[in-house]
């Protein structure tokens, strides 16, 4: 049995409806924090998978009630399943962790459950560009904050999924169904789509130009390979505001379509053409400026200590070595690799506080590390 590291609010058993990336990834930190978790799922393959991980137990008939049911399906199933997790269990409260709240608010509501008073609608700000329960992480939420849609929910409906939120390491943050929705067209709906939109144009690039690819565009298509049936849903589910996020990008370009044009036609030092492009990219540097933990707000959950790896046969164990006997756990890892080079670079992801004693164990080993 897993022992409870810390005291823990959330009162169970939690039910977890779709053994997914986030449910599966709850199920961990919930079992982490020594609450019984009951799995369901619409694919018995998901829901083994989630099981086997440890991310709880498959619910069966007999098993006690849930405090609290946690619906982590896709947004198009998610208000028809949380009417029926209402139904079915008449003294739980109901959540979910869909992308988008205001359609799937209104959709509870106008399902004319008793119920409703049970219902909370949230969004853990917490994920990543892959989908089911291999990808799960039981550290997901660490940090992150956890969106909560009280509408016309109860007290202690609220409180019941607050608690869950910060049992799991997250942070609350109250909001109402259309300010959320409003705020992550801006925060993530459009940079999925800025993305897709720049990965997209890498199909027909021929092989040389990609391998000359650096960090920068690393950095700006992780999230291309988001799953695109979800991010339809979720694009589609609010479309609104995330048309609105667009147009806005489209005057921006349209602005920087015709300064290009002025260059291409009349040379770079004609009027006009420099101006518009300079004061784009100055504000995306007031933008950029203002994300939280990019610069002096909240800490990165890890450091990066970025190695040089000679391209020979064993010098990938030989860095995992050297980095376990310095005592170090590897938190993740990446691995660049430009065609046709003789080195690739190790961006080993570790605690904060080892990046400084594991360059200067690595350093004295005779690996070459690159500063960022
Ligand atoms: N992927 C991400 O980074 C984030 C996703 N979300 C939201 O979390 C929810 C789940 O997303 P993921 O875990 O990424 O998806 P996923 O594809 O990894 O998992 C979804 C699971 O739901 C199951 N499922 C489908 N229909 C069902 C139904 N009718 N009843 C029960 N289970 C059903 C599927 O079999 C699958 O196991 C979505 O609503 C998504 O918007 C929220 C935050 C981040
Ligand atoms: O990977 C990232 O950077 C994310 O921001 C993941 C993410 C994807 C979908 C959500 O609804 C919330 C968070």
């Amino acid at each position: 049995m897993t022992v409870p590291t810390r005291p823990v609010a959330t009162v169970g058993p939690v039910k977890i409806v779709g053994t997914g990336l986030l449910g599966a990834s709850l199920g961990l930190a919930l079992r982490a924090a020594g609450v019984a978790v009951q799995l369901d799922d619409a694919s018995p393959s998901a829901l083994a998978l989630a099981r086997d991980i440890g991310a709880g137990t498959p619910v069966e008939s007999g098993d006690p009630e849930p405090a609290l049911v946690v619906v982590a399906a896709p947004p198009d199933v998610t208000a028809v399943t949380v009417l029926a997790q209402l139904e079915a269990h008449p003294d739980a409260v109901v959540t979910d962790v869909a992308s988008v709240k205001a359609p799937i608010v209104a959709e509870v509501r106008a399902g004319g459950t008793t119920g409703a008073g049970r219902y909370v609608g949230s969004h853990p700000m917490a994920g990543r560009e892959r989908s089911g329960a291999a990808a799960a992480d039981g550290d997901l939420f660490a940090g992150r904050p956890w969106v909560i849609v009280p509408e016309d929910a109860s007290g202690d409906a609220v409180l019941a999924v607050r608690n869950l939120a910060a049992d799991v390491g997250a942070a609350p943050v109250t909001l109402g169904a259309q300010e959320h929705d409003d705020a992550v067209a801006l925060v993530s709906h459009l940079p999925q789509l800025a993305a897709s939109l720049v990965a997209a144009r890498l199909r027909e690039t021929p092989e040389a130009a990609l391998g000359l690819a650096g960090q920068g565009l690393r950095d700006v298509t992780r999230i291309a390979a988001s799953d695109p049936q979800l991010w339809s849903m979720i694009l589609v589910g609010n479309a609104a505001p995330v048309a609105t996020a667009l147009r806005e990008v489209r005057a921006d370009l349209d602005e920087l379509i015709t300064a290009l044009d002025l260059a291409a036609q009349h040379g770079p030092l004609t009027p006009g053409a420099a101006g518009p492009l300079a004061s784009l990219v100055a504000a995306g540097n007031a933008g950029a400026g203002r994300i939280p933990g990019k610069h002096g707000g909240a800490p990165r959950r890890y450091g990066e200590v970025t190695v040089l790896i000679p391209d020979e046969p064993g010098a990938l164990g030989r860095l995992f070595s050297d980095v376990g006997e310095a005592g170090v756990n590897i938190e993740d890892l990446q691995l660049e690799h430009s065609a046709g080079q003789k080195v690739g670079l190790a961006v080993v992801s570790v605690l904060p506080a080892a990046v400084a004693p594991l360059e200067a164990e690595l350093d004295r080993r005779g690996w070459r590390l690159v500063a960022h």
